[in-house]
């Protein structure tokens, strides 16, 4: 394990709530006091918290039959008042500030929005304010969803560079099997050139869970070659932040790569964000694959498709529809269709706001 002066700890539904689905108060004031200890060592956290639904579920009983898209938006309103007062309480007997964040993915997709997001976590951390962030539930609902609050973390880890993103669940990490099968094992580490852990998982949840282990995985992935080292790890483990600083924490440690820039890492994540779409020919692909990537210009360009305006995220395919890529637009639409296939013209994409797909 690496050290680490920015992190992002992200604590599930079930670390907050004890089996029969009532709050386990007791884990979550134990786990803001190792939070403090974390402060304390110099290191500046960014919490995302899930629980809203959960906290919300045991105080306010509802009609079996009513819509369940009402019901979770009535316990994800109801709970995330009793969550985020539960962490105020907590954290003011250490004398902590806390600020609360709701986000949507839309806050993701635009640039503007983005950076609006980025430097108001930054401001708090600049104060000594501890931010807690969850998904605006009562607002995002189907296509406007994260799949879960590991999308979200692993997206806030990108957003203001962290070096660690930790992802607090209730197993010790991901295992060659079910984990409460005695015959799986713990696998303790995840480098890039190893063989897929994927098949090891299965889709069952947790009782309370939303994602599954499975988005865990392709999040803790992502960042990892984005640079940020992941650690899943037991949230109802005893001492689980203090074994972490120690480097003595039994968990799965997926390995960091060689960092990205910041627009870089926005763009990574900016699959389900794109606005428009763009087919380059043979040429402009190799150039863009190549070792020294350059900027997209319109003379590669063979078709556009989608309206979209400067700032916008643009899905690249090669002549075979194959997904190559995504860039940032450097300028609208109707521009761009005025100039496709010509010479000498403004690159679309610049290098900087490029993020090409890993190809194998
Ligand atoms: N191979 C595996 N290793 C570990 N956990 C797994 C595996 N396959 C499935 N799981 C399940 O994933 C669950 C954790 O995911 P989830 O329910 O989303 O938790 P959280 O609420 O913390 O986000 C575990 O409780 C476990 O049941
Ligand atoms: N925003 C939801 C959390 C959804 C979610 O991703 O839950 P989990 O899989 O436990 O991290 C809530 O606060 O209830």
């Amino acid at each position: 394990m690496l050290d680490s002066k920015l992190l992002v700890i992200k604590i599930g539904s079930n670390v907050l709530t004890q089996e029969n689905g009532l709050p386990d108060l007791e884990r979550m004031e134990e786990l803001v006091a190792q939070i403090q200890e974390l402060t304390a060592l110099g290191k500046k956290v960014v919490l995302v918290s899930s629980g809203a639904v959960a906290f919300g579920r045991q105080t306010i009983p509802l009609p079996e039959k009513l819509n369940p898209v009402f019901k979770k938006q009535i316990w994800a309103s109801t709970g995330q008042i009793r969550l985020i007062n539960q962490y105020q309480n907590f954290f003011e007997k250490h004398k902590q500030p806390v600020a609360q964040i709701l986000v949507t993915k839309e806050d993701f997709r635009d640039r503007k929005h983005f950076l609006n997001m980025k430097n108001c976590v930054q401001a708090l951390l600049s104060q000594g304010i501890l931010p807690i962030i969850n998904e605006n539930d009562t607002v995002t609902i189907t296509e406007l969803m994260f799949t879960d609050n590991d999308e979200l973390a692993s997206l806030t880890a990108a957003m203001i560079n962290a070096d660690t993103m930790m992802l607090l669940t209730n197993v010790d990490g991901i295992f060659t099997g079910n984990p409460s099968d005695p015959d799986s094992e713990l696998i303790e580490k995840v480098a890039s050139k190893m063989p897929e852990v994927s098949k090891y998982i299965s889709a069952s949840k947790s009782s309370f869970g939303r994602g599954g282990m499975l988005t865990k995985y392709a999040m803790a992935k992502k960042s990892a070659d984005l640079g940020i080292q992941v650690v899943i790890a037991n949230g109802k483990r005893e001492n689980v932040l203090g074994e972490f600083a120690d480097k003595t924490l039994r968990c799965t440690w997926f390995e960091p790569q060689k960092a990205k820039h910041g627009a870089k890492k926005w763009l990574a994540h900016g699959e389900h964000y794109y606005v428009g779409e763009i087919t380059i020919n043979e040429g402009a692909k190799s150039s863009l694959t190549a070792e020294v990537i350059r900027s997209l210009l319109p003379i590669g360009i063979i078709k556009l498709e989608g309206e979209f305006s400067k700032g916008d995220i643009l899905l690249i395919r090669d002549e075979t529809g194959h997904k190559i890529g995504l860039g940032r637009a450097e300028y609208s639409s109707k521009v761009a269709n005025e100039r496709v296939g010509q010479k000498n013209q403004k690159a679309l994409i610049h290098y900087d706001y490029l993020y090409i797909f890993d190809h194998d």
